[in-house]
């Protein structure tokens, strides 16, 4: 099989590649550059150095329709408006990393996001890829819409209790933190060391574009879920996503009745990890992996639970999710070039 990444010389592009180089369905991956034509893909990163002779290739959808099986695009906000509908009367089937394609109502990308959303034709015909809970659809899927990091670590974190409704869903709080890789490659003052060394700053408090991506997915689980609060807060790290959830619970559940019921959600779910009862994820655990892990526990004097969800933003957040869904659109094992250890310590 060919494969194309549009943005390879990005962050999600290059862990696309990193692992896509090494798919046993791989025959050959195409990388593609807006900026940087003809150019060996070693000068973006020299680390890949004897393990890529790649040069980077125009943008030319004609050549893609002709070359590639399965187009990446690990490209900001905006190209795949532009570039996925041009591929829908063709066979190449469209894995987009970005959010344009996600959120199924048109005025919501336009409010969240604050730019043009593509044609609600377009839109229709994208299934969300979250893999664990929509699997059916993404076996089928031509157009298919890669989840956002903080959405999958959230909306992991909350299905089985939001599923099942065992928790009010007008109470759920999420407070999420992230690395700084989340924000790509390019440099800007927030994410610049001395801002981002020993500091922890909270951002786009209650205009994150991730708001309507998750209510929409808890929506789907379980209708009474409209609005939740969501809060995204920038560490220290490179990479890493932790989702701590609050949210009150319809009855008196232990902690125990609560992990059996998330050992069973995810019983046939290879990346997500449940813990033991007072054992808790950190971001280091899944580091440059796709593995999803949570804990959690029931205070039984607020009747509250508290969920700890971690993922690696740029695996099960981006480019692992991507692989595992490229996996299920073509009939392979899920796991196939994904089942790794994270990288320790
Ligand atoms: N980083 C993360 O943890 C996650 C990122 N995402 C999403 O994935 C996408 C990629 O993110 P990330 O890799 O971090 O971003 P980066 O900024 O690191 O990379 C984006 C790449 O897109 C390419 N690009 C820029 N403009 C255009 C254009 N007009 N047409 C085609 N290509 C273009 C650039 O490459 P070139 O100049 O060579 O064309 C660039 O390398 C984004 O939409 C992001 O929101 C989703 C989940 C997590
Ligand atoms: C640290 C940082 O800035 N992270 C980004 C991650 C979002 C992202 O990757 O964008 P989409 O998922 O919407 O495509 C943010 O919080 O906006």
């Amino acid at each position: 099989m060919k494969v194309g990444i549009v943005g390879a010389t990005g962050y999600g592009g290059v862990e696309l590649y990193r692992i896509l180089s090494k798919h046993p369905h791989v025959d050959e991956c195409i990388l593609y550059s807006s900026s940087e034509v003809d150019v060996p893909y070693i000068n973006s990163f020299p680390h890949l150095n004897e393990l890529s002779d790649h040069k980077l290739k125009n943008i030319d959808v004609e050549e893609m329709k002709n070359n590639v099986d399965v187009l990446f695009l690990a490209t900001p906000p905006g190209v795949s408006r532009n570039l996925s509908p041009q591929f829908i009367e063709s066979n190449v089937k469209i894995i987009d990393l970005s959010g344009d394609l996600r959120l199924k109502k048109k005025s919501e990308y336009e409010a969240w996001y604050k730019r043009p959303c593509v044609d609600e034709s377009v839109l229709e015909k994208a299934v969300y890829g979250l893999s664990e809970l929509n699997k059916a659809e993404i076996e089928k899927a031509k157009l298919l819409a890669n989840p956002g990091c903080f959405p999958t670590a959230t909306i992991l974190g909350l299905a089985p209790v939001v599923k099942q409704k065992l928790v009010n869903e007008q109470s759920i709080i999420v407070d999420a933190k992230t690395g700084v890789s989340g924000a790509g490659r390019n440099a800007s003052q927030a994410t610049h060391y001395s801002e981002i060394n020993e500091n922890v700053k909270i951002y786009k408090v209650h205009e994150h574009q991730h708001i309507p991506e998750v209510e929409q997915a808890l929506h789907v689980l379980n209708n009474a879920v409209t609005c939740i609060s969501f809060h995204t807060h920038l560490m220290p790290m490179t990479r890493g996503i932790m989702a701590t959830i609050y949210a009150s619970l319809t009855d008196s559940y232990s902690t125990e009745a609560l992990l059996d019921v998330y050992k069973s959600f995810y019983e046939h779910s290879p990346f997500v990890r449940i813990r033991n009862k007072n054992e808790f994820p950190s971001t280091k655990e899944v580091y440059g992996s796709n593995f999803c892990d949570i804990g959690l526990k029931v205070d039984e004097r607020t009747n509250r639970v508290t969920i700890v969800s971690v993922i690696d933003n740029l695996m099960k957040g981006a480019a692992g999710q991507a692989v595992q869904n490229f996996n299920i659109m073509n009939g392979f094992e899920e796991t196939t070039g994904l089942y790794f250890a994270p990288i320790y310590p």
